[in-house]
């Protein structure tokens, strides 16, 4: 099926880029996909103002179709925040620093947003796909491999997706919703 349905993945994050191999290589129809590893420079707004801006960008920088990916974790208490701006919050804050956050609120609930973005060239307007997972912020639980699995606690799992198996986390994940979406869509265009 490579290279006609899924366009060229453009991400940074090798963490990121393995997750989506897993997800489209379970089940009975594997599917291959092509990836660029590029720096796009990220805008401030929503999650789906920032998820078309880097699409239209990529898809300017590779002059073709491309699929980008962009992950926000959000926090009740905090009104959504820090959403798309995790990343930062994350490098700087640490764990720990997650968790001081909520100290003093109420509810430590959060939800995991994935927004794909697919764009069929240069000049075209970004599709988005969103999937969300819900669940709590909770003390680092498991390996700390990637970025904030370690204090999500997906709801009625009694894990956090650092503690799963990947298979765990990969079926029903904030990424694996966004996924089906986006795969689906992909099909209905072949
Ligand atoms: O524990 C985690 N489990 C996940 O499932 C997950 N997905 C993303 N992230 C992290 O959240 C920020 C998103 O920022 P982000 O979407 O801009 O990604 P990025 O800049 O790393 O790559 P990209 O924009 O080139 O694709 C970055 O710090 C990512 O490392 C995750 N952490
Ligand atoms: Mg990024």
């Amino acid at each position: 099926m490579y290279p006609d349905l899924f366009p060229v993945f453009v991400t940074g994050n090798a963490n990121k880029l393995k997750e989506v191999k897993a997800i489209l290589s379970a089940g009975g129809n594997p599917i291959e996909i092509a990836s660029r590893a590029l720096d796009i420079p990220e805008i401030q707004g929503s999650t789906q103002e920032v998820a078309i801006d880097k699409c239209r960008r990529a898809a300017e920088l590779l002059g073709g179709p491309c699929i980008t990916e962009d992950t926000a974790l959000c926090f009740e208490a905090l009104k959504g925040l820090p959403g798309p701006y995790i990343k930062y919050f994350l490098a700087d804050l640490g764990h720990e620093g997650l968790n001081s956050l909520l100290v003093g609120f109420p509810t430590k609930a959060a939800w995991a947003l994935c927004t794909f973005a697919y764009s069929a060239g240069p000049g075209s307007d970004p599709i988005l796909f969103e999937g969300r997972t819900d669940g709590s912020i909770v003390r680092a639980r498991g390996p700390g491999v990637f970025g904030w699995d370690a204090v999500f606690e997906p709801a009625g799992t009694g894990l956090t997706y650092a503690e799963m198996p990947a298979d765990q986390k990969n079926k029903l994940s904030h990424r694996y919703k966004a996924l089906e979406k986006l795969r689906e869509y992909l099909h209905s265009l072949n």
